[in-house]
């Protein structure tokens, strides 16, 4: 396995992608890359759903493996919101400053101690051949009341790591690596990795 097809639009994820399997030396590939688009519809409810979806949509099109992530961000005193909707939280066309600025506004007058939050994501891999397999993870922090840091994408700049003491932005993309939700998923799918290189031959 030389290179890796993740089955995402998101420039966001494939830097984070590209850190994790740096180490790997596999180059990652994202629907960015080719030429023709695709954007698989997200109907489900629940992260895992939309994984297997985008996945096994992905891979049926480009007939071989692929690697999709659903993910976002769950506050608790927003009962659990945006969660599936992260993406698109302050409606189309997808805009982070817009979906910061309406998580900050709907945790209006909530004290520093309740405002706890946490990412989570999923991953699947499918292809021909291959029984789809999913992998979790999650990060837990808290919401700020700014935005601070430059790097990583999405909510980063207001995502607490109590851990680090810092935003999600404030980390390199290894630190990111090291402790977020991708970063937990993927160590998850790179204990499967070797029999997955196994199977592959040359399909992937
Ligand atoms: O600050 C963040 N740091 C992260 O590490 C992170 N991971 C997910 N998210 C948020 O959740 C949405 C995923 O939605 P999502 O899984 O549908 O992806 P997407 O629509 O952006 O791209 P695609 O992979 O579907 O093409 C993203 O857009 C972000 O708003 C993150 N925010
Ligand atoms: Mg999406």
């Amino acid at each position: 396995m030389k290179e890796v097809l993740v089955a995402t639009n998101n420039k966001g994820k494939v830097k984070d992608f590209e850190e994790l399997f740096k180490p790997h030396g596999i180059q990652v590939i994202s629907l960015k890359d080719l030429d023709e688009p695709i954007e698989v519809e997200e109907t489900g409810t629940t992260f895992e759903e939309n994984a297997i979806l985008k996945a096994e949509e992905t891979a049926k099109i480009l007939g071989k493996w692929v690697i999709s992530d659903d993910s976002g961000l769950e506050i608790d005193a927003l009962n659990g919101e945006p969660g599936v909707y992260s993406a698109r939280y302050a409606g189309e066309p997808k805009d982070d400053e817009a979906n910061i600025d309406k998580v900050l506004e709907g945790l209006t007058g909530v004290p520093e101690g309740s405002r706890h939050a946490r990412f989570r994501c999923v991953l699947a891999i499918a292809g021909p051949g291959l029984e789809t397999q999913t992998f979790s993870g999650s990060c837990d922090g808290s919401i700020a009341f700014e935005r601070k840091g430059e790097h990583g994408f999405g909510y980063d700049p207001i995502f607490h790591v109590p851990s680090e003491g810092k935003a999600m932005a404030e980390l390199t993309p290894s630190e990111k690596a090291a402790i977020s939700h991708r970063g937990e998923a993927m160590r998850k799918f790179e204990k499967e990795l070797p029999n997955l290189i196994g199977k592959a031959g040359d399909r992937s």
